[in-house]
C-alpha cells in the first residue's frame, strides 16, 4: 500500500514512512492511493467477531508489507485490552432507528482512545524496526491531547509536547494533560484558540530544517494511522446492526472533520454507508458549509462543546480531495484561497454530490443543554455535551429510507459534569482509576501565541537531541 498526499506534490510513501511523517511535506495529508476493498462476504464474516478481530481485518491492508500479522495483532490486542467496557465499543438503542455507539471506555473517557492507543503502538514497533526516535508535537481541544499523552508517556524513543488552547478546555479535560508526570511530555496552554495550536503545528511541518532537525511526527488527525485505526469502529458498528445486508447511517459530532471521515472511508471500503450527518455546535462551519456549498470563516466561539470549538477542520482536506476528484493542485488552490481570503465555494455539481451522502445540523448551548435533559428524561442515558449534538442531529436529519443510524458517543460525561449537571441535576461520576484527579499535582507551562517562542521550547525541553 502507497500513501499519496492531497495536493500532489510530495512522493508517495508507504506506510511506515507515513506513520512518521505526519503531514506531507507539501503541506498536504497523507491517503491511501487506492481504496481496500471488502466483499459482502468479507463484511458478513465480520458480525459477531470481537471487537480486536475486527479492528486486525480493517487494519491489516493498510499495513500490508510493513507489519507482519502476528506484530499486529498483539499490537491491536493490547490497544484494546485497557478498554473498561468488555464489548470496547458497545452499541445501546435509543429508539427505533437510533442506536449510541459508547466510544468512551478508553483509558481517558474519548473516542480518541481507539486510535491513539494504537498510535502509541505502531510508534513503538516502527521506531524499535528503525532505531529512531521522534518529537511530537500535538495539538487539542481537550480529548486528543490527554489521549496522546496516555499513549505515549514514559516512551524513550519519543518526546511529546501538547499545546491546548489555555482556559477553554474543560477542567477534568486539562488536569487529564497537565497531571501526567512523564520526563517525555510538555504541555503548554496556549494563549489562543484551537485552530491557533494546530496552525502552529502545521508551521512547525511546513518548516522543512525544523521538522527535519528535530524529527517531527503528529498525533493528530493529520496522521493517516489516527484515521485507519478509527474506521474499524464504524464495521462493527454496520456489522452489529446488518450490514452489508442493510444500509447504516451515522451521526457524528464533528470538529476536525477526522471521526467523520473515517466513516466516509468505511464507505469506500465496501461498507454500505448510506447517510452521514454531522453535528455542530455554534462553530458552525461544516453546517453551513453542507447547507450552501460556501465555506466561510468566522472567528472561533467558546461553547459547553469545547473540543468542537473549531473552524478550520484539518481532515476536510481528504474529503476535498475526492470532491475534486484528486487534484492536487486544485485542493491547493483552493485551500491556499480559503486561508487568504476566508471562503470558497464548491461548484454546485460537486456540492450536489456531496449531498447524496452527507447531512449536517447544529445545536447551540442552550439546545445542547434541553436536549442532555430530554433524552436523560426519555433514556435514563447521561450524554456528554458532544454525544448529545450527535443523536439531535441523528433525530433531525435521518432520512426515510435510512432504516438503521449510529450516532457516535465521543466522551464520558464525567469529563463535562458542570454542563451536564446543568442540563440534568447529576454530577457523573470519574471512573475509579481517575477518581483523584483533582488532587494530583499539574505541570502546564502558559505561552504567548508566538510560533518561534514555541519552537525555542520544543528544542530546549527534548530530550532526543
Ligand atoms: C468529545 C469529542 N467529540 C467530537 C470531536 C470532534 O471529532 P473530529 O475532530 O474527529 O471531527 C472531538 C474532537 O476531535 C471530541 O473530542
Ligand atoms: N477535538 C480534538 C481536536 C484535535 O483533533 P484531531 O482529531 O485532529 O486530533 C481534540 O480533542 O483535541
Amino acid at each position: 500500500m502507497r500513501y499519496i498526499s492531497t495536493r500532489g506534490r510530495a512522493e508517495s510513501l508507504g506506510f511506515d514512512d507515513v506513520l512518521l511523517a505526519g503531514l506531507a511535506r507539501d503541506g498536504g495529508l497523507y491517503l491511501p492511493e487506492s481504496w481496500p476493498e471488502f466483499s459482502a462476504k468479507e463484511i458478513r464474516e465480520m458480525a459477531g467477531l470481537p471487537y480486536s478481530e475486527v479492528v486486525f481485518r480493517v487494519v491489516k491492508p493498510f499495513v500490508a508489507g510493513v507489519i507482519p500479522d502476528a506484530a499486529l495483532k498483539s499490537i491491536v490486542e493490547e490497544s484494546y485490552a485497557s478498554f473498561r467496557h468488555r464489548a470496547v465499543a458497545p452499541l445501546k438503542q435509543m429508539n427505533e432507528r437510533l442506536w449510541v455507539m459508547e466510544l468512551f471506555h478508553g483509558p481517558t473517557l474519548a473516542f480518541k482512545d481507539f486510535a491513539l492507543q494504537m498510535l502509541g503502538r505502531l510508534f513503538d514497533y516502527v521506531l524499535r524496526e528503525r532505531g529512531e526516535r521522534i518529537t511530537i508535537v500535538g495539538a487539542t481541544s481537550g480529548d486528543t491531547g490527554s489521549a496522546a499523552i496516555e499513549a505515549c508517556r514514559d516512551r524513550d524513543q519519543i518526546d511529546i509536547f501538547i499545546l491546548h488552547p489555555h482556559g477553554r478546555v474543560s477542567e477534568v479535560q486539562r488536569r487529564q494533560m497537565t497531571t501526567v508526570k512523564s520526563a517525555n511530555v510538555v504541555n503548554v496552554a496556549l494563549e489562543g484558540t484551537f485552530d491557533d495550536c494546530q496552525d502552529h503545528v502545521k508551521a512547525m511541518f511546513n518548516d522543512q530544517s525544523f521538522r527535519d532537525s528535530v524529527k517531527l511526527s503528529a498525533v493528530n488527525s493529520i496522521n493517516w494511522a489516527r484515521i485507519m485505526s478509527q474506521i474499524a469502529y464504524y464495521f462493527a458498528a454496520g456489522v452489529a446492526l446488518g450490514a452489508p445486508d442493510r444500509p447504516i447511517g451515522f451521526s457524528v459530532p464533528t470538529g476536525n472533520f477526522g471521526n467523520v471521515f473515517a466513516g466516509y472511508a468505511a464507505g469506500r471500503m465496501g461498507l454500505p454507508v448510506s447517510q452521514l450527518v454531522i453535528g455542530s455546535n455554534r462553530n458552525d462551519i461544516l453546517t453551513r458549509f453542507f447547507e450552501t456549498g460556501a465555506m466561510t470563516m468566522l472567528p472561533v466561539e467558546p461553547s459547553l462543546s469545547p473540543s468542537m470549538d473549531i473552524q478550520i477542520s484539518s481532515n476536510f482536506e481528504r474529503l476535498l480531495f475526492d470532491l475534486l476528484d484528486r487534484d492536487g493542485a486544485a485542493v491547493e488552490a483552493t485551500l491556499t484561497s480559503f486561508r487568504e481570503t476566508g471562503n470558497f465555494a464548491l461548484s454546485p455539481d460537486r456540492h450536489q454530490r456531496a449531498l447524496r451522502l452527507f447531512d449536517a445540523f447544529r445545536l447551540d448551548d442552550d439546545q445542547t443543554l434541553a436536549e442532555i435533559r430530554k433524552y436523560h428524561q426519555l433514556t435514563g442515558e447521561l450524554l456528554d455535551p458532544h454525544s448529545v449534538i450527535a443523536v439531535a442531529a441523528a433525530d433531525a436529519m435521518i432520512r426515510d429510507d435510512v432504516p438503521a443510524m449510529v450516532c457516535m458517543a465521543t466522551a464520558h460525561p464525567a469529563k463535562f459534569p458542570d454542563a451536564v449537571h446543568r442540563a440534568s441535576g447529576v454530577t457523573p461520576e470519574l471512573p475509579e482509576h481517575m477518581a483523584d484527579l483533582f488532587d494530583r499535582e499539574e505541570h502546564c507551562t502558559v505561552m504567548a501565541n508566538d510560533l518561534s517562542k514555541l519552537k525555542e521550547l520544543v528544542l530546549s525541553r527534548r530530550r532526543n537531541s
